[in-house]
């Protein structure tokens, strides 16, 4: 098993399970937006949860949703921690964090140096960040759509909280973005797929294969 902790997100079928635990990911993403090809109902979130190996942190992957939304989400699935993948101001991540008692883990898009005050923002009310891509302007997904940034940006900075690279990882390009930003977790959907919202048994392991080996 390598050092670095892996997030597998937007997992979808039983399949997507053994191959998460196989590859000793350390996080399970479960993805609760319905533009996305990765979009789950509550009803099998809570099965695909329920057979999620203990040991594998179960994640729900929301954007800018409400009480009621949450409520019901949480109500059902047996979670891990919450993702706000959303324009969530630093209050609302406060709010959810009290009114849920779950970690919550806030996702920033980096584009520019211009982005990284709001990591700091973040950095002082969130559990975990997560660094990610910024998602190209009209793009009907805030993440999950397969971009990497200039890893350069984030060269040697450091937060107050752990903190997850996210964005256009894959097999291939993973050990790098490790060893240039210094990553000790890392997030990935679009490159251990075969299609849009169609996991991958053998990419998701030659990714944990790629981080174990370098
Ligand atoms: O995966 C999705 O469909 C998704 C939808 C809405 C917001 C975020 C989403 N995914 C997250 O985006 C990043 C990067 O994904 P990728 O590897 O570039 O495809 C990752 O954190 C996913 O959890």
């Amino acid at each position: 098993m390598s050092d670095i902790r892996i997030k597998i997100c937007g997992l979808g079928s039983e399949t997507d399970i053994e191959a998460v635990s196989r590859a000793g990911a350390a996080y399970a993403g479960f993805v609760f937006f319905p533009k996305s090809p990765r979009n789950l109902t509550i009803p099998r979130a809570r099965e695909l949860a329920l057979l999620t190996p203990p040991g594998v942190a179960k994640v729900a992957l929301v954007v800018n949703a409400n009480d009621a939304l949450l409520d019901e989400i949480t109500g059902a699935v047996p979670l891990d921690m919450l993702q706000l993948h959303g324009s969530e101001s630093p209050e609302r991540v406060q709010e959810i964090r009290a009114r849920y008692g779950l970690p919550v883990m806030k996702a920033v898009g980096v584009g520019s140096a211009e982005d990284l005050p709001a990591l700091e923002r973040y950095g002082r009310v969130a559990d975990q960040l997560l660094v990610d891509a910024k998602p190209p302007k009209g793009a009907d997904l805030p993440g999950g759509n397969g971009l990497a940034f200039d890893w350069r940006l984030i060269t040697g900075r450091r937060w107050p909280v752990p903190w997850m690279l996210a964005g256009g990882l894959t097999p291939d390009n993973v050990a790098l973005a490790v060893q240039m930003t210094g990553a000790r977790q890392v997030d990935v959907s679009s490159g251990v797929e075969s299609a849009p919202g169609v996991k991958d048994a053998g990419k998701i392991a030659a990714f944990a294969e790629a981080l174990r080996a370098r």
